[in-house]
């Protein structure tokens, strides 16, 4: 790209209605950001307003919960069944440390509810006048004995929780990671940047949040919830009544919070990757934002999209809010109808005063548990949501389908290639092209024609809307990606240097398979040596950010490197050479050209002596190609090429 259409070009990502806004959530799907809190309505209609609100802010998470099935429209959400069952095989294959956490967890609450018990038996043998002094300090003393091994069994219970949490974490990420990368390139580059970091930080850090806070908190809390029952049934059938009417509240409570939860989450999360989007977006177009003045635009297009945000947050706000009010009914009206009850058992002879001490102790002991039980709710409701977003980048469909065919042959052909970004804009349309084996075909036209997506169905990078490019008469997109490598390779304008080794730089071309001699054999193909010889530590010089830097032709020429040791016989070269200053770019095509002299070359030129040295020159207008013919034909033809040669030369 030239310096003008890069700047073009970055200007129609930023701007509203261009390519860039398919590339996120369905449009659809957005919410007016418009209602706020008007103080000065009357409290009834008020009320009025935030139920509408509340309703409008359900229907949004409902559609947008619904649009991120699809996975045509950015990345998929996998389905909870999914997360649950990924939650649950990452537990399976731990467990050691979660029957160490249960074991623990369980101990530790067992512990906490004999103190009560101890203590309602004190009650009742001072009030029957029984218990003697020695008798109550050993009574104390044992209790102090319990709340110490409390204090020593809720440690245990701790750590196993946070080692298996940690555990967790880890094989999450690595998932996660592995994932990512075995992404279609093509899926990445359509999904929106802001989204997958999203879902790879925050999402993943909500999952480790979960996993870490939520298990062991949902184990210890369970557990406590489950034996004060069973202690209050010992304690007193009659006085554990009450809880029947807290379930049945917490029942539909909780219910009702479930089914709209979420929903409301992933909407959420998919609120901070537009935010995310709209600040990476904003940041790596910072020139252009510059030159265009596009500041004012770019801030109120975030201020859109974080007042968006807050709306979703609102919603998922008010659903707690709500459950927290039923919440507390369901914790409070129990305790009284304790003591109504109690009361009125005890003038009929059927509980003691110690029994209703216990049952109230009981209860008031529930509430802490059953109350951390529901936020541990509300955390696993975030995390499922949050690994639902992160499998979901697993479920996008992969755009290959390798099968067991090798190509016995080396030609390279397009056949009808229509590609399109966006349904319905294709920009390219119909393109034959047939290359023979050993062949320099210079891809050549104006800016935004069409050639570096006609390179990139040449490599297979992505798939044609219709037609297919096959080579020794295999469609490429048929072919596993290392058996691909080996027959087409892209280089195009980015040249990406890993965090690493100058070698491992290189070898990844071909991992476990290449020596040092082929690593500097193929520097020293690209022209690279002199340099890389000059290095500190030679090829174990670390390179990457924060460490040894290389120019951009340095760059190019360590990718080159990976090529030449990749060794396909066809080259997509998209511009390969354009970061390099004209010299040395002469000097490096002329070094390379021995390499290249027996494998088929697709140059996408911007320089047309590229194109002057080639066999045949493609000049793709529109997405077509208008002439193709070699230089001296097309010069002699005086068409779109001729006159093209003519501007450049002049
Ligand atoms: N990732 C993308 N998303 C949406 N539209 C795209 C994308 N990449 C390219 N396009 C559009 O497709 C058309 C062809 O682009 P392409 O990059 O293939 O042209 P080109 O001839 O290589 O241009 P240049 O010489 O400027 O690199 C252009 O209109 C461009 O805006």
């Amino acid at each position: 790209m030239t310096d003008r259409t890069a700047v073009v070009g970055a200007a129609d990502e930023l701007l509203p209605g261009s390519a860039a806004t398919w590339r996120q959530e369905p449009e659809a799907a957005r919410i007016p950001a418009s209602l706020h809190v008007d103080r000065t309505l009357p409290p009834r209609h008020r009320l009025d307003r935030w139920v509408a609100r509340h309703r409008e802010r359900q229907d949004h998470a409902r559609a947008v919960f619904a649009a991120s099935r699809n996975p045509e429209r950015g990345l998929p959400v996998a389905r909870m069944r999914s997360a649950l069952g990924f939650i649950g095989s990452l537990l399976g294959t731990r467990r050691l440390g979660v029957t160490a956490m249960i074991v623990f967890n369980a101990l530790a609450a067992v512990a906490a509810l004999v103190i009560p018990r101890l203590l309602g038996d004190l009650v009742d043998d001072a009030t029957g006048g029984g218990a003697t002094l020695r008798e109550t300090d050993t009574v104390l003393l044992f209790v102090l004995g319990v709340v110490l091994a409390h204090g020593v069994l809720t440690f245990a219970a701790r750590r196993a929780s946070a080692v298996v949490g940690y555990d967790l974490l880890a094989a999450a990420r690595e998932h996660v990671v592995e994932t990512v990368l075995r992404l279609p390139l093509g899926k990445v580059e359509a999904a929106s940047s802001g989204d997958l970091i999203t879902r790879i930080t925050s999402d993943v850090n909500k999952m480790s949040n979960a996993v870490r806070w939520s298990l062991p908190n949902l184990m210890t809390s369970a557990t406590m919830v489950a034996l004060t029952v069973v202690a209050l049934l010992l304690n007193s059938p009659l006085l554990t009544l009450p809880l029947v009417l807290s379930a049945v509240m917490l029942f539909f409570s909780v219910r009702s919070y479930l089914k709209r939860a979420i929903a409301g989450y992933i909407t959420e999360s998919a609120t901070y990757s537009r935010i995310n989007a709209t600040v990476t977006e904003t940041v790596e177009g910072a020139r252009t934002v510059e030159a265009l003045r596009l500041a004012a635009h770019r801030q109120q297009r975030l201020d859109d999209d974080i007042a968006e945000s807050s709306q979703a947050e609102r919603y998922t706000m008010s659903l707690r809010n709500l459950l927290f009010i039923w919440l507390d009914f369901a914790f409070q009206v129990p305790l009284v109808f304790v003591v109504l009850l109690g009361t009125w058992g005890y003038s009929e002879g059927l509980v003691t005063v110690g029994q209703i001490t216990t049952a109230a102790i009981y209860l008031q002991q529930l509430v802490s548990p059953m109350d951390r039980l529901i936020q541990v709710l509300d955390h696993l409701q975030v995390g499922i949501a949050a690994t639902s977003r992160l499998l979901g980048v697993a479920e996008v469909p992969d755009d290959r389908t390798p099968g067991e065919v090798t190509p016995a042959a080396s030609d390279l052909v397009g056949r009808d290639l229509r590609f399109a970004y966006r349904e319905g804009h294709d920009v390219l349309h119909g393109v034959d092209v047939a290359l023979r084996p050993g062949e320099r075909l210079a891809i050549v036209g104006p800016s935004g024609s069409g050639k570096s997506t006609l390179g990139r169905l040449l490599a297979g990078i992505n798939r044609p809307r219709t037609g297919a490019v096959t080579v020794g008469g295999v469609d490429v997109m048929d072919l596993p990606l290392p058996v691909l490598r080996g027959e087409v390779c892209l280089v195009s304008q980015e040249h990406h240097v890993f965090v690493g080794t100058l070698r491992d730089n290189i070898v990844l071309a071909r991992e476990g398979a290449a020596t040092d001699a082929d690593v500097r054999a193929a520097l020293a193909a690209v022209d690279a040596q002199g340099w890389t010889d000059r290095l500190p530590d030679g090829l174990d010089t670390r390179l990457g950010q924060g460490r040894t830097g290389l120019t951009p032709a340095q760059a190019q020429q360590v990718a080159l490197a990976r090529l030449v040791l990749a060794d396909p016989h066809t080259l997509v070269l998209d511009e390969a050479t354009s970061l390099i200053d004209p010299r040395t770019a002469r000097h490096l095509e002329g070094s390379m050209a021995a390499l290249l002299s027996d494998r088929t070359v697709v140059a996408i030129a911007h320089r047309l002596h590229t194109a002057h040295d080639a066999d045949r020159i493609a000049v793709v207008i529109d997405g077509r190609i208008a002439e193709l013919g070699s230089h001296d034909d097309l010069l002699a033809a005086d068409g779109e090429y001729a006159h093209l040669w003519r501007t450049w030369r002049s």
